[in-house]
């Protein structure tokens, strides 16, 4: 028989009540004490002694959160994960591990679980943990981009990896665990780690967006966490860096990998110990942020070549997100671009426009090395000089080599186009500008952005797009 406990309460208390939480322990103390909290908080608990039992229970009636312990007679927490995962995906399940055990927790974070707690468990966190997974926001179905969000917050794309990549989203919104999103620039590496944090129980708080490669060096610690006033000259007022920034959030660390080595040593620390010191502060304070990381190299590779601290990479990638290349959805080009067409006829007041048959061919054939950025771009610079509503193929203006390389015996009638040499010729002329602002600025792409007048962002997609090496 399921064991059932219902607290007393108040009329006030009475949504609190509807939430019920199991308890899969064999330990009658740690059943007792977390009962006793849960009770306190207006919760309606159930416990099991065993993964047979939940089982059961778990079929009989709905629950909002279970809590199992690690190590269970008739079995392994993690297998109580999976079966949760796989037969009831809503239900968010947070594992209690033994002291020290950081292995089982990562493992049960990778298998889905939604947190852990580690014994002995601080009552603090047991209630910031329920806090967070009842705050979590009802699951989604992930086959087709939701129509109720706007096509700016949404991965467009109906093909099989654009389908999964939706559903992987949407299980690890679920959970706490640190991300690393790897993927191409202009991928929508950004766009995925903000819709982690809008589909997670942190989606009223803040997400801040950190490209890391565009802070210097030298304001690097400031930056990230904060200062009091008067711990340097010209620090006239306190402030608050990222981590307080982000305190209950989400902190999305870009171009994680531009981080210098002494940095990932204070940012490492700053996430084993959740706690952060401001400079000229005396003391640390408790900080609450999941991390999501995200960089366009392989961070593997920089592991390897000692330009990545290994425990960083370790504490960042407990699941990794890949993000498909726009070429292994050629399917989905022709809806992304009519998405974007849309969106930009309407933020420029225009008629909607669209590309004739050809225009789009040449888009599918593409092969896209600035993803979806570049696609943008693409129709952007087309709709800035292209009057009409109907684009032509030749009004793209691809560049030669892509352009020409997939394409169809239909499409060879298009007759030769005097914009694409000029489009080579402004290549050209791009590439020996953004040379020299490296080489003045000694490959420092921040620099070398500023003497441009461009953005970071906008440097490395025009580096990639060019085949500038980025490594000097
Ligand atoms: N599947 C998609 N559907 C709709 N828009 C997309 C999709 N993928 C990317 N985008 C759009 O492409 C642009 C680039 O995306 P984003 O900035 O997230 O890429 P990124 O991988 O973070 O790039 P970088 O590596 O340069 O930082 C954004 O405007 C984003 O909204």
């Amino acid at each position: 028989m399921p064991d059932t406990k219902e607290s007393s309460l108040s009329r006030g208390d009475h949504a609190a009540a509807l939430s019920s939480v199991l308890i899969v322990d064999d330990e009658p103390d740690i059943v007792e004490l977390l009962e006793l909290t849960l009770i306190r908080m207006g919760m309606e608990v159930a416990s099991a002694m065993n993964i047979d039992d939940a089982k059961i229970q778990l079929r009989s009636r709905p629950f909002q959160l279970c809590l199992t312990d690690m190590r269970l007679p008739d079995g392994n927490g993690l297998d109580l994960v999976r079966y949760i995962v796989n037969q009831h995906a809503d239900l968010p399940v947070a594992v209690i591990t033994a002291y020290g055990t950081t292995e089982n927790a990562v493992a049960a974070l990778k298998a889905g679980a939604f947190d852990y707690l580690a014994k002995p468990v601080s009552l603090k966190q047991l209630r910031c943990l329920i806090k967070s997974a009842l705050s979590l926001p009802p699951m989604q179905s992930a086959t087709t981009a939701s129509d109720t969000q706007s096509s700016q917050s949404t991965l467009l794309g109906e093909s099989l990896p654009m389908q999964q990549l939706r559903t992987t989203i949407e299980k690890l919104s679920r959970s706490q665990a640190s991300v690393y999103i790897s993927g191409e620039s202009g991928s929508g590496k950004e766009l995925a780690s903000k819709l982690i944090h809008e589909r997670s129980a942190r989606h009223g708080q803040a997400f801040i967006p950190v490209n890391c490669g565009a802070i210097p060096d030298s304001l690097m610690e400031s930056e990230f966490f904060g200062y009091k006033k008067g711990s340097f000259t010209g620090a006239n007022t306190e402030h608050d860096g990222f981590f307080q920034a982000a305190h209950g959030g989400t902190l999305f660390l870009d171009e994680v990998a531009d981080l210098p080595l002494a940095m990932q040593v204070k940012l490492l620390r700053v996430i084993q110990e959740k706690r952060v010191r401001k400079i000229g502060d005396t003391q640390e304070r408790n900080i609450d942020v999941r991390i999501i990381s995200a960089t366009h190299q392989k961070l593997n590779e920089c592991v390897e070549n000692g330009k990545f601290r290994q425990d960083l990479y370790y504490r960042l990638n407990v699941i990794e997100l890949r993000m498909p290349p726009l070429r292994e959805m050629r399917e989905d080009i022709p809806l992304i671009t009519n998405a974007i067409l849309k969106k930009l006829c309407w933020i420029n007041g225009r008629t909607p426009c669209s590309l004739s048959k050809e225009a789009l061919t040449a888009l599918v054939s593409y092969d896209f090395p600035g993803n979806v950025r570049e696609l943008e771009n693409i129709l952007e610079r087309t709709l800035a000089l292209c009057p009409d509503d109907k684009i032509d193929r030749n009004e793209l203006q691809l560049t030669p080599m892509e352009a020409f390389q997939n394409t169809t015996a239909s499409s060879q009638t298009v007759p030769a186009d005097h914009r694409l040499p000029l489009q080579d010729y402004l290549d050209r002329l791009e590439k020996e500008s953004i040379m020299t602002a490296l080489e003045k600025s000694r490959y420092n792409r921040t620099a070398a952005a500023k003497l441009l007048g461009i953005t970071v962002r906008s440097m490395r997609y025009r580096m990639e797009r060019l085949g500038i090496n980025q490594e000097k």
